[in-house]
């Protein structure tokens, strides 16, 4: 019998207990995570969860007040620049030269990274391409829409060849069809192999893209695992939402013991045998703001802080 066993590869990154305090206030704390080779990690949370400050201090743009930080194997603190060569970042902010061409901010950048000329133009070409602004090259930044810079921002973060990917708020600010470009390029990077690591407060986006994600809240991890064991896990399949709920419902679910989360003009009731209980709790809706969906993120969210992502 082979009794070899194929152990798995190490984590790209691994985070143990990290913290990040400003005076007395402590925006990061005690936060450790792995991101396994190969995957999409995400930190899903709401504004000012401390998602950008944890991620800042991965790639050495702010000291960490605590924890340790090991990246491709190496502490970070020892290591610092020899990893940021292998890493590729997308800061919240574009940070692009206003008055440069595009193709001129895919050059300059290449330059941080000591790329010979040509090698580092043969990128650029190629990476313009893959995010379709080619036919943009000769154009002045500021020219551009907010979806185009920030696909300018991604093939500049890419310019390295790195190893891993980290996207602080991809697509915040973009258009429906913006953002659904931008994941369409981190998705064809994901089945190139290419290890992503991103921040985000949109469920959907954390749906579609990562692999496994942690969700944060005030600094602290509430919960780590794959989008969709999270959801089976603290919601199930279905929630029933009901818009305006009137005082007799809301005493019907409480009779009943389901566990619900009651926003004021929304009420989100949990329980077994959805559909059963559904037929029941729309017959009892004045009006025809009662509807049965698949549970989300949001909910999973929404069940451990009693708030929603979204402010
Ligand atoms: N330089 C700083 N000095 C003091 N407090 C800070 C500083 N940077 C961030 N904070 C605070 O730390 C907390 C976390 O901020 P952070 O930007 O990490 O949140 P976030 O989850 O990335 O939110 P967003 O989605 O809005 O970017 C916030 O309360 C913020 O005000």
């Amino acid at each position: 019998m082979d009794t070899r066993t194929v152990s798995p590869s190490p984590p790209i990154l691994e985070a143990f207990h990290l913290r990040k305090s400003y005076g007395s206030f402590t925006a990061v704390d005690d936060v450790s995570f792995a991101v396994p080779a190969g995957q999409c990690f995400g930190i899903l949370g709401p504004n000012g969860a401390g998602k950008t400050t944890a991620i800042r201090m991965l790639y050495g743009f702010s000291p960490m007040t605590g924890g340790a930080l090991r990246i491709f194997g190496m502490d970070v603190r020892d290591n610092l620049r020899s990893i940021k060569a292998r890493i590729g970042v997308c800061q919240q902010e574009n940070n692009l030269d206003p008055d440069l061409t595009v193709f001129q901010n895919m050059e300059i950048f290449a330059g941080y990274f000591n790329l010979p000329r040509p090698l580092a133009r043969e990128r650029a070409e190629k990476l313009l391409s893959f995010v379709a602004l080619k036919n943009r090259r000769d154009d002045k930044v500021m020219e551009l829409s907010g979806g185009m810079m920030r696909r300018l921002v991604l093939a500049r973060a890419l310019i390295n060849d790195p190893d891993l990917l980290i996207l602080d708020e991809p697509t915040t600010g973009l258009d429906p069809q913006s953002r659904h470009s931008v994941w369409q390029q981190l998705e064809e990077l994901k089945k190139g192999g290419l290890t992503i690591l991103l921040t985000t407060h949109y469920m959907d986006e954390a749906s579609r893209l990562c692999d496994r994600l942690m969700i944060m809240d005030r600094g602290r991890i509430l919960v780590e695992g794959i989008p969709s064991d999270l959801i089976r896990t603290y919601v199930g399949h279905n929630v029933i939402e009901v818009a305006e709920p009137e005082p007799a419902l809301l005493d019907f679910v409480a009779e009943k013991g389901l566990a619900y989360e009651n926003l004021g003009l929304r009420v989100m009731i949990y329980g077994e045998n959805r559909n059963t209980l559904y037929q029941e709790i729309s017959s009892r809706c004045s009006n025809d703001g009662c509807i049965l969906r698949m549970a989300t993120l949001e909910d999973v969210f929404l069940k451990l802080t009693g708030r929603e992502l979204r402010d």
